[in-house]
């Protein structure tokens, strides 16, 4: 079924486990994270920026935002594990109320680069909206670094773990991104990863709500490799390590966002099919492999986080 962010994030902090949000821009994508969710009989979120809706929409956010909630909403009703549909990075006020009148499950407003009281004021603003439509709202305290949706942002500023909980008891969001030292993208870590746990630990304590972990893409070894061996170049690519990821899980991360990883797989699938295939032309094939590894590393995110089963 089609159900709201909130009632799957609930349930994953009661239980500490974390359900993953994955991105999408297209059809494909979403079968293969599908697949991966029905193989693993669990919940989950998919999301999508607001690059993603204008790509869809071809121009127009409200198309694109009504184009996705048909298609998650036509997979969720026919099928016995909960899914979501979350807007990621929501920035600008129009492509937000545009997802929240489409039917999306949940928006992320991010207004983290904005001074304390500014986020304040702005979430408030878009929960009272998604709270009177049924939409449940993220927002995000402290900056990743790394470039957010074509943004970079200077460096990365930690959450302050005292200033979460006085955020979200003025707010009432219903689910925190705390930044603790993740960053979008492909090349997360110079040296050693490394996250702030003991700050996680004291939002979690404080706020006991669900928390998002942006920028948790791992940097799958083995698609990288698939990816190099038929001309792609991630040369000083890094991504969270499964450990590290799974710690963040036992101290109260509920949903990890990622886009990255599936990213990878797929175009390493693609590469390997049509450097094989130099005859074949039918789309539905020459993608055949490039979801099936997106399949793959779904899956194996699945049951790292904790959520194979919980559906
Ligand atoms: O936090 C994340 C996931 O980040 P990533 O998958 O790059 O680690 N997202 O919000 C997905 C969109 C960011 C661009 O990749
Ligand atoms: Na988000
Ligand atoms: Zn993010």
């Amino acid at each position: 079924p089609y159900v709201n962010t909130k009632d799957i994030l609930e349930k994953a902090n009661k239980e500490y486990y974390a359900v993953a949000a994955f991105n999408i821009n297209n059809l494909e994508f979403l079968q293969a994270i599908v697949e991966g969710g029905i193989e693993k009989k669990s919940p989950l979120i998919i999301e999508t920026s607001e690059g993603a809706m204008k790509y869809a929409g071809m121009g127009d956010p409200l198309r694109g935002a009504s184009l996705f909630v048909k298609m998650v909403r036509e997979f969720a009703d026919s099928l016995d594990i909960p899914i979501a549909l979350h807007l990621d990075h929501g920035k600008n006020f129009k492509y937000i109320i545009s997802a929240i009148k489409a039917g999306y499950s949940s928006v992320m407003i991010d207004a983290s680069d904005k001074p304390l009281e500014e986020n304040i004021k702005t979430t408030k603003d878009i929960v009272r909206i998604a709270h009177a439509a049924g939409v449940s709202v993220e927002a995000e305290l402290g900056k990743l670094a790394g470039i957010e949706d074509n943004v970079a942002s200077s460096e990365s500023v930690l959450v302050n773990p005292d200033e979460a909980k006085y955020f979200v008891e003025e707010t009432q969001v219903d689910f925190l991104a705390p930044a603790i030292g993740t960053s979008h993208g492909a090349f997360k870590f110079k040296g050693e990863a490394k996250l702030d746990f003991d700050r996680l630990k004291k939002v979690k304590e404080l706020t006991k709500m669900p928390l998002v972990l942006h920028g948790a893409s791992s940097v799958v070894q083995e698609m990288v490799e698939i990816a190099e061996n038929y001309g792609a170049d991630f040369g000083g690519s890094k991504g969270v390590p499964s450990d590290i990821l799974k710690e963040t899980v036992r101290l109260g991360i509920n949903k990890v966002n990622t886009d990255t990883d599936l990213r990878m797989a797929f175009v390493a699938g693609l590469r390997e099919f049509l450097h094989n295939n130099p005859k074949e032309f039918d789309p539905r094939k020459y993608m055949d492999t490039a979801k099936a590894y997106v399949k793959k590393v779904v899956s194996d995110r699945l049951e790292l986080l904790g959520s194979a089963n919980k559906a």
